[in-house]
């Protein structure tokens, strides 16, 4: 199976400012990846890099295992900063034109209107699109070609939540079917929800990337016992001092690992002759790591 994106070094700079530096980026086939990032992370060049629209300053980049050139981009599709449709002519009809244009037969309108659920209104008006419909028009035509990868550049831009709610069930569809999607988004709680794997942009850098799953599952145990530094010397000797820190407030003791130890840890502790007067599960807190590798600038929602 063809790798959809892989870039290597990839490298942006619009005059001084550094847009994209060093990408290496590596999408697996069947997955949504997304790529998140406050505003002028590079979200955007990245994609328009890879799409041909920019070229990159250096590095290398591969869609489907092509190299750029005459035929790369015949099975990718994309949205990217709101496609221009004719306001006049119906939903359906600017699909049909753009059909014809790319040379697919207009026998898959009907089909792209249902997956993205327009079929209702596909003989009105653009002009007379919400914004939510024009995007999910958009989405449309991107589909057109049957593309074995999609590219989306913030798909949920300024819809209302429940359009929202909308792209991400279409866009888990999608996926389910075999289409592999690369989106970009500044929503962490959007990215939580409909990605399998996720890479952190910041000043044109991959700062981190995970699995959904993995970032999940790194909760911690929160102790608090007395004596303090007993309490920290015993739990550092029977854990290892990698999994112990101390907290972030008064006495707290956070260690990393799996909830099911907790009870085992109580034991030790009261064994121990130690007085426990806390032992907590916290859920790994996602926004928190997003606002320490980003500087603050991802949205929680
Ligand atoms: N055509 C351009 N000319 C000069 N600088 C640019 C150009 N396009 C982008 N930049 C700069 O490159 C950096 C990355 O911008 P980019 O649009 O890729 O970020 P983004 O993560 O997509 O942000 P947003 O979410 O705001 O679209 C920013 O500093 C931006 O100002």
């Amino acid at each position: 199976m063809s790798t959809p994106v892989e870039t290597t070094a990839l490298t942006k700079y619009y005059g001084p400012t550094v847009a994209v530096e060093n990408l290496n980026l590596t999408v697996r086939p069947g997955e949504v990846y997304g790529f998140l990032g406050p505003n002028g992370a590079g979200k955007t060049t990245t994609l328009r890099m890879l799409l041909g629209l920019v070229k990159p300053t250096s590095g290398r980049l591969r869609l489907l295992d092509s190299a750029p050139g005459p035929r790369y981009l015949d099975r990718v599709g994309a949205l990217i900063e709101g496609p221009t449709f004719y306001p006049y002519l119906s939903g359906r009809d600017n699909l049909r034109v753009l059909a014809d244009h790319a040379g697919v037969s207009r026998s898959r309108v009907p089909e792209v209107l249902a997956t993205v659920d327009l079929t209702g209104r596909a003989g009105d008006r653009y002009a007379t699109y919400s914004m939510g419909m024009k995007q999910r028009l958009g989405l449309a035509a991107a589909l057109l070609k049957s593309p074995e990868l999609l590219v989306l550049d913030e798909p949920t831009n300024g819809l209302d939540p429940a359009g929202m709610a909308d792209m991400r069930v279409t866009v888990r569809e999608l996926a389910a079917d075999g289409c592999t999607v690369l989106l970009s988004s500044h929503l962490l709680a959007e990215v939580e929800q409909v990605c399998d794997r996720v890479g952190v942009i910041n000043e044109g850098r991959l700062v981190l990337e995970s699995t959904v799953a993995e970032l999940r599952s790194g909760g911690t145990l929160r102790v608090r016992a007395a004596p303090f530094e007993r309490a920290r010397g015993h739990l550092e000797s029977r854990l290892g001092v990698a999994r112990v820190r101390v907290g972030d407030v008064d006495s707290a003791i956070d260690l990393h690992v799996d909830a099911a130890q907790a009870a085992e840890i109580n034991h030790g502790l009261v064994g121990a002759g130690l007085s426990v007067s806390e032992l907590r599960w916290r859920e790994p807190d996602l926004e928190e790591t997003f606002l320490r590798l980003t500087g603050g600038g991802v949205s929680a929602d």
